[in-house]
């Protein structure tokens, strides 16, 4: 058992390492909400939008913009860094142009994007105790009064239109009609490409006059990219070229994702620190790579439902060992570990589409074949190292007695 002594030794331990280290000069540089001063390989992309937006500085309503692409290849970063140029071109011609970020993840529902957007206008709206409607005519009345034009960015859109569907997008691209000294022009940005061909088609034309797509980055400008911060991040010594090149290359194995390479860079140096180390190696980054998978994978699980953790249970103790097994087999084990713990199981329908987002989510993979005149079956294994999922699966209170077959 530790005591409470071992346990300050440890601390003081890893205290000094990190004061001691000089593997970094400014880590903050790697954050992912760190904006920096150039986003090369965006050149187009920033032109493009700069081009879009440029009208609001002789008083015109800019084109509403639709901005899709996978993740981490630039939407968010270049949207702001263009946001904030135009501003501070506004601020020196003395215009008043109102910008409003609003990340839609974060502030989920109707009520609390019109919050935001209130905000933006200097209007403090009530959290409670009003009408959705009365506080976007609030929200208006407020802008109108103030004039001007107000360009707004709903980052990761797909969050608020798959909680409460396309009304306030609708509304918003449609509120020119109820104002008369001011302009509302919309920036939204999503990596759900699916959620572009599912939208309504009136709310895409209208909040999509113009699209942009950005495409992921390949190792090549990743490593540029990379080389650019770690010259901020890190001691000119702690680090040579081919750790930022095996970053580059290793994020680019699913697609050109720069918050990828930047995590991976960062993390390694974070182990490298750890660990006492004076330069950070090719090994710390593989590191890097395992304990960052440990946590994706550790975070979609704990975040599913309990019907999907006891598909993923049942799946983790017919495959053990490296094995495989079928939907049937699945469906069945997962009853029993229903009526163990006394719960309504749900169809064998539900159980094949709790599989498929299991193997969306890259927990699992899940091949069709086809049985002849059977049918069709999956043939499914695990995707992700046994012991994380055992892990993770025990942190739930319902699931942990089922988890002591070994
Ligand atoms: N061209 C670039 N140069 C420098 N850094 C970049 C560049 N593109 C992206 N980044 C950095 O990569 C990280 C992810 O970028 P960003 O958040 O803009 O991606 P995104 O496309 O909006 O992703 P998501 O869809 O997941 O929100 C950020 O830290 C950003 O600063």
């Amino acid at each position: 058992m530790s005591t409470d002594n071992d346990v300050s030794a440890v601390l003081d331990k890893v205290f000094s390492q990190i004061l001691k280290s000089n593997i970094f000069i400014n880590r903050e540089v790697l954050r992912p909400d760190y904006i920096p001063d150039e986003l090369p390989h965006r050149e187009e992309q920033i032109a493009k939008l700069g081009s879009i937006l440029a009208p609001s500085l002789r008083g015109y309503r800019p084109s509403n913009v639709f901005i899709y692409g996978l993740t981490g290849t630039g939407k968010t970063a270049v949207t702001k860094y263009v946001i904030k140029k135009l501003y501070n071109k506004a601020v020196e011609l003395g215009l008043d142009i109102i910008h409003c970020y609003i990340n839609t993840r974060q502030d989920d529902t109707t009520y609390r994007v019109i919050l935001r957007l209130a905000e933006c206008t200097n209007l403090r709206l009530p959290f409670t105790g009003i009408s959705t409607a009365e506080a976007y005519r609030r929200f208006l009345r407020a802008l109108d009064s103030r004039g001007g034009i107000m360009i707004v960015v709903l980052d990761e859109i797909d969050f608020l239109i798959k909680r409460q569907g396309d009304e306030l997008l609708y509304r918003l691209t449609r509120s020119g009609d109820e104002l008369h000294n001011s302009k509302i022009s919309i920036i939204g940005i999503t990596n759900d490409l699916k959620l572009v061909e599912d939208l309504d088609p009136r709310v895409r034309s209208s909040l999509g006059e113009i699209e942009m797509v950005f495409p992921p980055y390949n190792a090549i400008q990743l490593e540029d990219i990379l080389k650019r911060r770690a010259k901020m991040a890190f001691n000119p010594n702690a680090i040579d070229n081919s750790v930022i090149s095996l970053c580059a290359a290793l994020a680019a194995r699913e697609h050109g994702d720069a918050r990828r390479a930047l995590d991976l860079l960062r993390v390694a140096g974070e182990i490298a620190e750890r660990e006492g180390s004076t330069v950070v190696t090719r090994d710390h980054v593989y590191k890097a790579l395992k304990e960052i998978e440990r946590d994706r994978v550790g975070e979609v699980i704990m975040t599913m439902p309990l019907h999907s953790k006891l598909v993923l249970l049942s799946i983790l103790y017919l495959t053990r060992g490296g094995g495989k097994t079928t939907t049937g087999d699945v469906y069945t084990y997962y009853k029993s570990l229903c009526s163990k713990i006394g719960i309504e199981s749900v169809t064998q329908r539900r159980v094949s589409d709790i599989i498929g987002e299991l193997d969306m989510a890259g927990i699992i993979t899940a091949k069709v074949i086809s049985r002849g005149r059977y049918g069709k079956t999956r043939i499914i294994s695990l995707a992700v190292p046994e012991d994380i999922v055992i892990k993770t699966l025990k942190e739930d209170p319902y699931l942990e007695p089922l988890l002591s077959w070994d």
